[in-house]
């Protein structure tokens, strides 16, 4: 029991999407209910449905959420359904359902995107001010009130889109600074051992094949010394829009250290990884080049084995990378030892 407290926590606490839809539920629960149950009471059934629609979309969504870790799709349908209800809700009621739109409006920018929210918002006033021109004094008492809801309506929605679009520039950059390789925009080595972590497991799990091909510029030292550290920067550059350029999407590109980078193939057998490097060499040894002509790279590459940890995965590779640099650079050795063990 404890451990499966602490396993919702820590869900809830990395997942910050998750925990924002699971409080809507308990809000929806114990803060809407109440009313569906009191306006049903009093013979309002219009805006008792309309509430009880929230509460149980709201519960729906928290499932859906918890069970696939999906929080995109709840969070849109939520916001459409909220948002309708709301609507309807304040042309019933009148002035008294105007308080509920501003929280809708936070609510909006806390499900989806900053544009879709302030979409929805902008629609939602739109829809109340057409219904309160047609018939006058249902929604609102006056033009002058009718007045002061929009300005403030629209005032709370763009200080709150601007909010909300700042706080999610900020998050995509912190992400791509915690993810990536500031200079070549390659995925970083903390990256890297997660999905190799990934990998295992998946081909443990699903028995999908995976390989791993790690490629390191020949000679790289002499292109510093020759003509400086930007020129080397430049041909790092170069190298991932070439390697960027010319792999699957599926495929994972990281930085591994200095002058060496690792793709991962996923779905991938030995022939898939012949085939990708053959190709990457080809189009690197044609079209990379540093102030003092062609650059080539070395390639070593495994073949994820049955029941093997992701790090001698990534040894095996590794020698690999060794021998062909041994060999004389500008050549690419793949470890054949995957498929002895399945002959
Ligand atoms: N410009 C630049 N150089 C780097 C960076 N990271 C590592 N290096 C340089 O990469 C060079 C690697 O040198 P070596 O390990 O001798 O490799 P190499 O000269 O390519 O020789 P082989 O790999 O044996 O072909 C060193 O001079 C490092 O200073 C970087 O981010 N930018």
């Amino acid at each position: 029991m404890a451990i499966h407290v602490k396993r919702v926590l820590v869900r809830l606490r990395k997942d910050f999407q998750l925990s924002i839809i699971t409080l809507m539920g308990l809000f929806g629960v114990l803060g809407v209910s109440p009313y569906a149950v009191y306006r049903a009471l009093h013979g309002n059934y219009l805006v008792s449905i309309a509430d009880t629609v929230i509460v149980l979309s709201t519960v729906l969504a928290v499932i859906h959420a918890w069970r696939t870790g999906d929080t995109v799709k709840p969070g849109v349908c939520l916001a459409g359904i909220f948002s309708l209800c709301a609507t309807l809700i304040t042309i019933n009621l009148g002035v008294n359902g105007l308080f509920w739109i501003y929280p809708l409006i936070l609510f909006n920018f806390f499900m989806v995107s900053p544009p879709r929210a302030l979409l929805a918002t902008v629609l939602v006033v739109a829809a109340m001010s057409i219904y309160a021109l047609l018939q006058p004094g249902t929604v609102f008492e006056s033009r002058y009130q009718m007045l002061s809801f929009l300005v403030t309506a629209l005032m709370a929605s763009i200080l709150t889109f601007i909010f909300a679009y700042r706080t999610q520039h900020q998050r995509e950059q912190l992400h791509a600074w915690a993810t990536r390789d500031p200079l070549t925009g390659a995925r970083n080595r903390r990256v890297m051992n997660e999905e190799l972590k990934i990998a295992v497991s998946t081909r443990r799990r699903h028995r999908t094949s995976a390989a791993v091909l790690l490629m390191d510029l020949d000679h790289f030292k002499q292109i510093n010394d020759r003509f400086g550290h930007q020129a080397g920067d430049q041909v790092l550059v170069s190298l991932v829009e070439r390697i960027t350029l010319n792999i699957r999407d599926a495929d994972r590109l990281f930085r591994f250290g200095g002058e060496e980078f690792l793709l991962l193939l996923n779905n991938t057998d030995e022939h898939g990884l012949l085939s990708a490097a053959g190709h990457l060499q080809a189009d690197i040894a044609e079209h990379l080049k540093s102030p003092g002509g062609p650059v080539t790279v070395s390639m070593g590459g495994a073949v994820l084995r049955a029941s093997e940890t992701w790090e001698s995965w990534l040894q095996r590779a590794d020698q690999q990378l060794y021998h062909a640099k041994h060999a004389g650079r500008n050549c690419i050795r793949i470890d054949h030892s995957e498929t002895l063990e399945l002959a």
